[in-house]
């Protein structure tokens, strides 16, 4: 029987076993440049069969969170150099969170101010932590968003596949596209956040176009073995949400099983919340994946524990399981899961913004 603390093969690399650091937002790269507490970090956590990192725009337009570390200046591609050698120095993996935030921004992010772009103009009721003039951050609500014109999408495209390239170029193994949680490639998939009447709104076949092109693209700069993409098919986070999320998802996957990616990364629930109150065959989801020959490494997410983690590998449902809110806390998470040993408790306080408290001063098994 398959242990999660077996090794597998994810595109064109061999993991050290199958438990996944999920992206964890930490606001911590001032100038969207990674730094040496970044790199101290994530070495840290090398442990882990694969590491993803934090949501890392594609540019400054898909920038939507005060202090994250991009993909779109050259200096932030030599700081990811050093967190990749790091990584990979201390034996590790890691693949990059290519992220638009889409509407989930403010004007002060944006370039010259302007607003946030969507597919539609349609305000989430969210809110963005920006930094003040003060110096101190906050969660502010989220700004007006334009919609894009259709001639506006293919520079999109186009910063995703300049942005995977970037990732590979610094040395990541791999690239995750974020269509998960209510940002740009969520809202296009999502009914309450894409009025659209053109070829990317209305129909399913219709509001998957977006994500199926970024995936396109992607793959076509830097091949499928090195991508993987993150879903969230019932999340309610960043104010999204779809009457019928299981025939837009199940279409989804099936049109993404042409492609032989590396894996799939999917939030079972509610982001960091609810999994049983909102109604998902996620079986069902997984099966028509498969069934279109799809053969991608499947990676459940939230809420997971030693148990079910074990469970979800052992009976098949699941090939590897990320954690996110337990490899803030225990950065030797993958020996302590081994050893079951005791689990140091997360501090909410921590988790954005600031240095190294509750970034790095976590403390290994001793
Ligand atoms: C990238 C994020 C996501 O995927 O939800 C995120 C951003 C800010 C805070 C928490 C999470």
């Amino acid at each position: 029987m398959t242990s999660l603390f077996d090794p597998i093969k994810l595109g064109h690399v061999e993991l050290s076993n199958r438990i996944a650091m999920a992206p964890l937002t930490r606001n911590r790269s001032p100038g969207a440049v990674p730094n040496d507490l970044n790199v101290t970090y994530y070495e840290q956590r090398a442990s882990a069969g694969l590491l993803i990192s934090e949501g890392t725009p594609i540019s400054q337009q898909g920038q939507g969170y005060a202090q994250v570390p991009g993909l779109y200046l050259p200096e932030s591609i030599e700081g990811w150099k050093r967190v990749t050698a790091a990584v990979h120095g201390a034996g590790g993996r890691i693949a990059a969170q290519l992220w638009h935030v889409g509407r989930i921004s403010h004007n002060s992010l944006q370039p010259n101010g302007d607003q946030p772009v969507a597919p539609s103009a349609i305000r989430a009721k969210s809110k963005t932590f920006i930094i003040n003039d003060d110096g101190t951050g906050g969660f502010v609500d989220t700004s007006e968003p334009r919609a894009l014109a259709l001639d506006e999408i293919p520079s999109i495209l186009e910063d995703y596949r300049r942005a995977a390239r970037a990732a590979i170029d610094a040395g990541f193994d791999a690239v995750e596209i974020h269509g998960a949680n209510g940002y740009l490639i969520d809202q296009f998939l999502r009914s309450s956040s894409n009025s659209r009447s053109d070829a990317y709104g209305g129909s399913i076949e219709n509001r998957t176009r977006f994500a199926i092109e970024a995936v396109d693209t992607i793959v076509k700069e830097i091949g499928a073995e090195r991508t993987g993409i993150r879903i969230s098919p019932v999340t309610p986070a960043n104010d999204v949400s779809d009457p019928d999320p299981q025939p837009l998802f199940n279409l989804l996957v099936e049109k993404l099983a042409v492609y032989d990616l590396a894996f799939i990364h999917v939030i079972e629930g509610a982001t960091g919340g609810d999994r049983d109150n909102l109604p998902f065959d996620w079986a069902a989801m997984k099966a028509a994946y498969r069934a279109k020959g799809g053969k991608a490494v499947w990676m459940v997410n939230n809420g997971y524990d030693r148990a079910t983690a074990m469970d979800a590998v052992a009976s098949g449902r699941a090939d590897m399981v990320s954690f996110g809110r337990l490899f803030i806390a225990n950065p030797d998470l993958v020996a302590r899961l081994k050893a079951d040993a005791p689990l140091n408790a997360p501090n909410r306080a921590t988790f954005y913004g600031g240095g190294a408290e509750g970034y790095t001063d976590y403390p290994k098994l001793a």
